[in-house]
């Protein structure tokens, strides 16, 4: 038989077999008979039909390419795909290259191998060692999946604390009631009456609250966020009291006390991961949380899985809370002193600020998160002070956790929020948070009032307040230093990013629990993986840091300040101040602030990311960040030239935005409004 025979008799097979799966299904062993009736090197001595072939000679191409797709089809190879979790996409890369190593011919054990199986000396089976030998060099992760998987198995992340399971039973007490009522509050009467306590918060401005408060009372109390650490004692020894937020929790350190605040942020999706850190990991003798009860079945439950004792310490608001029967109608001269009026973008902030300020003769304090944080306590001290013209507060929802102001009266002006990937309409649970902060106890209102800025949002609102808060079902769950360090010791040449990808992929948790969204995580981790020199625990710690790679000013700072890092060279406030625009101008507008704010923030994360030997500079870029603070806060306080809105023009500017999409009979606790986005788009 010629070679061109040869070819069209195996195509001819090929067909057959194709042609024939559902009328003759012909087994494998049929088809290898076909293969070794017709595959050879073209010469056709040992080809005769039905006879035995003993042959030492290769095969050709064609046939190598036949005996390989009997092999994916055995059920043996299928079922060791399995036990290696070889998934498809995978197989079908590892198939392409080890066909054509096969094909190459320059490794004759395997050349062997096929002789043999062509001769029917051996099973297609007898191919499988090669294949995984093979699958496992190109690529290195099939040869540890298996232990990969194993310690990506997070559905025990009780027992990672064994240092707290140690002191079990803990004594766990919630502190569960609706805002304003009273539960930071007794929780801290233990605080400040223990020996030695921690306090846990979601806010660097809560933080400090509790750090000033213990002071007042004499109680001598650390501070510690991520920026910032302040001790009592000038040589830096540790007190006994510690307030700090919650990422920063000391789960090694033993205490009396433990108060971990504002617990329903657990399921929180960037953020809750540090929550279930302080709740399981915090080696506390008593354990005080405080939130709204939507969180009192799912931490039974953890703290039963704990071994620990738990109680429920149920509180009702101290002051009444009541939605207005009429809204504004669109017009923000009815402002009047106390009341605040809550929206969710810097613009639309500052919009209203200057269309109060020019139809009232009330000034206007601003909050919201971009600001420094030192700013929002300064605007917040503003708006308190009964003696100045600082009568209405404009806000986001930054006002939303635990601060104590002095408001009467929430105006809604939107309901729906951008959080730097998607719209959201607010929950029920956000709304509430947001709405609690009208008429705190003991502040000079003696009831909350809401309503919003236009008609057609207040039953909507009314509605979101009615609405019964969702139990919380899972806690947040992340992925931490030593979760990094196990996967590129299996996987040495990876980089930082395929790390983080694979354990996304492999990732399984426990039906108490879920993986936090970590693409900031994941965005700072490109670029830092960029940079030379920088070892692996250092990218990790970038990551944690509090960077918004959407702004391109920050993605720059990361990058200078990690290559200076990866170079093992200083950064100082020399250096910092070629990257940043200094000496700092006050701005012209709107767009300007928003642009110091983010070198704010380059500032903090200086501050935060405290390598000694490179961030030598700690007090110097203090001082530059006072000095920032202080034309910031200029900035608010100077006169704008005001762009007088009128009613109309608001009116039409609204209903030109989004509305709120719901029916009102379905209002769902994380609905994403998804024709809303398109519109917006
Ligand atoms: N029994 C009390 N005696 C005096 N002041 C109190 C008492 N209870 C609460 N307060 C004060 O009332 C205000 C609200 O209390 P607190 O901050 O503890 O409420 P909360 O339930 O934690 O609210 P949030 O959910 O907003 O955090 C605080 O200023 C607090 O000091
Ligand atoms: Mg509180």
């Amino acid at each position: 038989m010629r070679l061109s025979q040869l070819v069209s008799s195996i195509q001819l097979s090929h067909q057959l077999y194709h042609r024939s799966k559902f009328v003759f299904s012909p087994s494998v062993n049929g088809l290898l008979s076909s293969v070794r009736r017709y595959c050879s090197d073209g010469d056709g001595k040992d080809n005769k039909q039905g006879r035995k072939l003993n042959s030492t000679v290769p095969l050709n191409n064609s046939a190598i390419k036949l005996l390989l797709k009997e092999l994916y089809k055995d059920n043996g190879f299928k079922h060791k795909l399995k036990v290696h979790k070889i998934e498809d996409d995978l197989l079908a890369k590892v198939a392409r290259k080890f066909r054509s190593k096969a094909i190459s011919k320059n490794n004759r054990e395997l050349n062997e191998t096929f002789i043999r199986v062509r001769n029917g000396e051996d099973k297609v089976m007898a191919l499988w060692p090669y294949f995984l030998k093979y699958a496992k060099k190109e690529y290195p992760l099939i040869g540890c999946i298996k232990d990969l998987l194993y310690h990506s198995n997070f559905r025990s992340p009780v027992s990672w604390y064994q240092e707290a399971r140690n002191i079990a039973p803990r004594k766990i007490i919630y502190h569960a009631g609706p805002t304003n009522s009273g539960k930071t509050y007794h929780a801290l009467h233990k605080f400040f009456k223990a020996e030695k306590a921690i306090y846990c918060c979601p806010l660097r401005l809560l933080a400090h609250e509790i750090y000033r408060r213990s002071l007042e009372a004499n109680v001598k109390c650390d501070l510690i966020t991520g920026e910032e650490r302040l001790y009592v004692d000038p040589n830096g020894f540790s007190s006994q009291h510690v307030s700090c937020t919650v990422e920063m929790a000391n789960i090694n350190e033993h205490y009396d006390i433990g108060i971990i605040d504002e617990i329903q942020m657990i399921k929180d999706d960037l953020r809750g991961f540090a929550w279930t850190r302080a709740l399981l990991g915090l080696c506390a003798f008593e354990l005080h949380l405080c939130g709204d009860p939507s969180g009192i079945d799912l931490i039974r439950k953890l703290a039963d899985s704990c071994g620990d004792e738990f109680e429920v310490q149920r509180y009702d608001r101290l002051v009444p809370l009541s939605v207005q029967k009429n809204s504004f109608d669109g017009k923000l001269s009815n402002v009047t002193k106390g009341d605040c009026v809550v929206a969710f973008s810097r613009k639309e902030l500052f919009k209203l600020k200057y269309s109060v300020e020019s139809k009232t003769d009330h000034k206007c304090a601003i909050i919201y998160g971009g600001l420094p944080s030192v700013t929002r306590a300064h605007q917040a001290d503003l708006f308190n002070d009964p003696n100045n013209d600082y009568n209405v507060l404009v806000a986001s929802d930054a006002i939303g956790m635990g601060l104590n102001l002095n408001i009467k009266r929430i105006i809604f002006n939107s309901l729906m929020k951008f959080d730097g990937l998607e719209i959201t309409s607010l929950t029920p649970s956000h709304a509430r948070q947001v709405a609690g902060r009208a008429g705190r106890f003991r502040s000079d209102f003696n009831i909350g009032e809401i309503t919003t800025l236009f008609v057609d949002d207040l039953p909507i609102i009314q509605r979101l307040l009615d609405t019964p808060i969702e139990p919380i079902q899972r806690a947040g769950l992340g992925l931490t230093w030593s979760d990094v360090e196990l996967f590129s010791y299996y996987l040495p040449e990876a980089s930082f990013t395929d790390i983080l990808d694979l354990f996304s992929n492999l990732v399984k948790v426990g039906d108490k629990f879920f993986i936090c969204r970590n693409e900031e995580f994941k965005n700072v981790a490109a670029i830092v993986d960029t940079v030379e020199g920088l070892l692996l625990k250092e990218k990790y710690i970038f990551c944690l840091a509090p960077i918004d790679h959407r702004n391109p000013l920050m993605s720059s700072a990361v990058l200078k300040f990690a290559t200076h890092v990866g170079k093992r060279t200083s950064i100082t406030d020399a250096s910092l101040k070629e990257l940043i625009p200094y000496p700092f101008k006050m701005p012209d507008d709107e767009e300007k602030l928003f642009t110091l704010e983010a070198v704010y923030d380059i500032l903090d994360l200086y501050l935060w990311l405290r390598f000694p030997d490179y961030f030598v500079n700690y007090h110097e870029v203090c001082r530059l960040q006072k000095e920032l603070e202080s034309v910031i806060s200029k900035f608010l306080a100077s006169p704008r030239k005001r762009k007088i809105v009128s009613s109309s023009a608001y009116r039409n500017y609204r209903s030109n935005t989004v509305k709120f999409p719901f029916k009102l009979s379905s209002v769902d606790e994380r609905e994403v409004v998804s024709d809303v986005k398109k519109r917006r788009s």
